[in-house]
């Protein structure tokens, strides 16, 4: 391909990329996007797609069993598979022909910054194409990290690709790792008929969200027969016949058909060429609320960046990327703190929902990160199961929420649902977070009977209202 100049160009296509590459579009600007493997990413087609066409099946079947009269199931794997393949089959032909729809230069091959504002492409065959552009975007999302465990790159270890790709559920699977990827496929995998060994090295699952959150989600997975290690850290892995076997640091050992490495990303930074630019290679690029990361023309989104790892943050920040891309294209002043060019919600309010049975449904501060930044916060909490929606919801409902209040400014600074069905419940308290509404006027906000979401008033009258 002949060498390109554009106003934009952004190297990983991604859902992040190809937010920021459309938005800078849509309003005027030429933009060429860059992928070296499928258009969307990690997230459409190895992450948060097809994780969740696997759990929604299990939750679902598991919600009728809590009800008398309409239990379902035994579960039909083949279809949750086949289901699964319907969203996620890994053929990027219909984004690409999005990306063409919105007007966005496609390039396949892999992107490197080659000095300022420019990106050399070098394409499967080994031809390369350079791309000059005002303002350069790196999207280029994450990858997994892998533990020192001794043995590890010699038993095939699946990632996150093998474990939402999976064609043949194992009938046992050794995770490593009880932060959020851990605990979401442990649900599906227990549930779709594997035994599950979740080994954990921290004391507790999920450890960024509040504790009681982590504690019911261990509760549920002990229940469904996942046999959990926390304190323990595995020290070595080697094949057995077709078995993984790992020891663990208490001198055990567990066995599983095969091992899911879940033990964090890190930012795909390292094979970009950001040593022409004068930037360390291999780090997560550190971008200012603006998206900048260098100059006014060198721009971070996305896993690849240091904010919140998840899609929608990342999306978040694409558009922030555009609108100052395109304000600076036309030599406009950027606007402040909650304009269109300040990604705020980074520091406030990063939502997050783990889809665990029960749910994980958060945003903003747990009581002890508010503690470590210095607010001054009480935190209350009531039990969903003793509102009247929650009964109804289903019987022996499991599952709180809590709010963590500002007592200065009585606002909600952060807030966790835990529960069956609690996902959509998170937006409400985001709303409160970020317009800063205080109790007194969330007095007035009436919640539905007989709705979960009457738990509001009952956090507010556990509050002292
Ligand atoms: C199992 C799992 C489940 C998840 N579930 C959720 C969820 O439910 N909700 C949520 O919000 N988040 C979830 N996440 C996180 C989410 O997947 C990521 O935050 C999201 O994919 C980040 O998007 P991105 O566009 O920044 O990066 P990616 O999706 O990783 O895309 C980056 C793209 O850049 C390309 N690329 C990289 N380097 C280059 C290069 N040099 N040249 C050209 N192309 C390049 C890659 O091929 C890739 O296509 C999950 C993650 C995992 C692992
Ligand atoms: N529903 C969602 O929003 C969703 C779902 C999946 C993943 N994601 C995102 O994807 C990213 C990656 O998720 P992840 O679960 O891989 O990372 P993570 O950082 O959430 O969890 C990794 C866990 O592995 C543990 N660990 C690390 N090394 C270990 C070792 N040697 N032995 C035992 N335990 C070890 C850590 O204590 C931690 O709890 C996260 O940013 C996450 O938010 C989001």
């Amino acid at each position: 391909m002949s060498d390109l100049d554009v106003d934009v160009v952004v190297i990983g296509a991604g859902p992040v990329g190809e937010n920021a590459a459309g938005r800078a579009h849509e309003q005027g600007l030429s933009a060429a996007i860059v992928e070296a493997g499928l258009v969307g990413g990690e997230c459409s087609y190895y992450a948060c797609i097809p994780s969740k066409a696997l759990l929604r099946p299990v939750d679902l079947l598991a919600a009728t069993h809590r009800i008398p009269g309409v239990e379902a199931g035994p579960i039909d794997v083949g279809k949750v598979l086949a289901r699964r393949d319907q969203f996620a089959n890994p053929d990027d032909s219909g984004q690409a022909d999005w990306l063409s729809g919105a007007g966005v230069t496609l390039l396949r091959g892999h992107g490197r910054l080659a000095g300022e504002r420019a990106v050399e492409v070098t394409h499967d065959d080994g031809t390369t194409t350079t791309v000059s552009a005002r303002s350069v975007v790196v999207a280029t999302g994450s990858v997994p990290t892998a533990p020192p465990v001794d043995g590890i790159d010699d038993v095939g270890a699946w990632t996150n690709r093998d474990a939402t790709q999976v064609k043949d559920v194992p009938s046992s699977l050794l995770i490593l790792g009880g932060g959020v990827v851990g605990v979401e496929m442990a649900t599906a995998y227990v549930r779709l008929g594997a035994q599950v060994t979740l080994v954990q090295h921290g004391d507790r699952l999920i450890p960024a969200t509040e504790a009681e959150a982590g504690r019911r989600v261990q509760a549920a997975l002990e229940a469904d027969g996942v046999d959990v290690r926390l304190g323990t850290s595995m020290t070595a892995v080697r094949r057995d016949g077709a078995d993984v076997v790992a020891t663990l640091d208490d001198g055990s050992e567990v066995r599983g058909a095969e091992l899911l490495v879940a033990a964090g990303r890190r930012s795909t930074t390292d094979d970009l060429g950001l040593e022409t630019v004068g930037l360390p290679p291999g780090r997560p690029l550190g971008a200012d609320d603006t998206t900048t990361v260098l100059g006014d023309w060198l721009y971070a989104v996305g896993d690849a960046s240091t904010g919140a790892k998840l899609t929608h943050m990342g999306k978040y920040q694409a558009r922030i990327c555009a609108d100052v891309i395109v304000a600076r294209a036309h030599g406009k002043e950027l606007g402040g703190r909650y304009s269109h060019h300040a990604a705020t919600a980074e520091h406030t309010a990063v939502p997050q929902v783990i889809f665990t049975d029960p749910q994980v449904a958060a945003v903003g501060h747990s009581e002890a990160s508010a503690r470590d930044s210095g607010l001054p916060v009480r935190a209350v909490s009531f039990e969903i199961g003793n509102t009247a929606g929650g009964s109804l919801q289903a019987d022996g409902y499991d599952g709180f929420a809590s709010i963590v209040v500002d007592t200065e400014r009585e606002v909600i600074v952060g807030a966790t649902f835990v529960g069956q069905d609690v996902a959509d419940m998170v937006h409400g308290a985001t709303i409160a977070i970020v317009g800063e509404v205080p109790l007194s006027r969330l007095w007035h906000a009436v919640p539905s009977f007989p709705t979960m979401s009457e738990v509001w008033l009952r956090l507010l009258e556990t509050y002292g209202l």
